[in-house]
């Protein structure tokens, strides 16, 4: 069912710090920042040659990674995103398994434009999954 590694998310204190310690210190190609208020983060992505790094950071007061940050004051890895060919036949195969989708449980528009959804990280080995729409 899953596909290819779209991208490996790290959550960060300090959005400005971590872009340029991947551009400048690491050499790596990193966007410019863009605030996905649906979502309640800020993202920058980092291109590889075989997948990306999505530096997260909190935006508004109730954003998800809030706690996470809390937990982990300089940051660390929050998810891995994996594409799927049909959202919805994955989410649903899921959930007759047994796994938690979070949310609404309805896909959304990612950070991509394309739809996501979340799966609980106590149902994957403590790691959260991000489905995207391939
Ligand atoms: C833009 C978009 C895109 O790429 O397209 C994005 O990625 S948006 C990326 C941001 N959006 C999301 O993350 C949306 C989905 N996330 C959520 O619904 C939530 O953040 C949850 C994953 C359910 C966590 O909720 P919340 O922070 O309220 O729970 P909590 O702090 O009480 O944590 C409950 C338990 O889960 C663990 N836990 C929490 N977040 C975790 C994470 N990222 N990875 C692994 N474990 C995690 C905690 O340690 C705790 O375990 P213990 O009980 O053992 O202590
Ligand atoms: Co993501």
């Amino acid at each position: 069912m899953i596909g290819r590694l779209n991208h490996v998310a790290i959550a960060v204190p300090d959005l400005a710090a971590a872009s340029a310690l991947y551009r400048d210190t690491l050499g790596a190609t990193v966007s410019e920042p863009v605030d996905q208020p649906e979502h309640g983060v800020t993202t920058v992505f980092i291109d590889l040659p075989n997948t990306k790094i999505e530096l997260l950071g909190a935006l508004g007061a109730d954003s998800p990674i809030g706690k996470f940050l809390a937990r982990n004051p300089d940051g660390g890895i929050h998810h891995l995103c994996y594409e799927v060919d049909d959202i919805l036949a994955a989410r649903d195969s899921l959930k007759a398994a047994g796994a938690r989708v979070l949310g609404s449980g309805e896909p959304r528009p990612g950070a991509h434009g394309k739809p996501v959804l979340f799966l609980h990280p106590k149902d994957f080995n403590g790691t959260l999954v991000e489905l995207e729409q391939a």
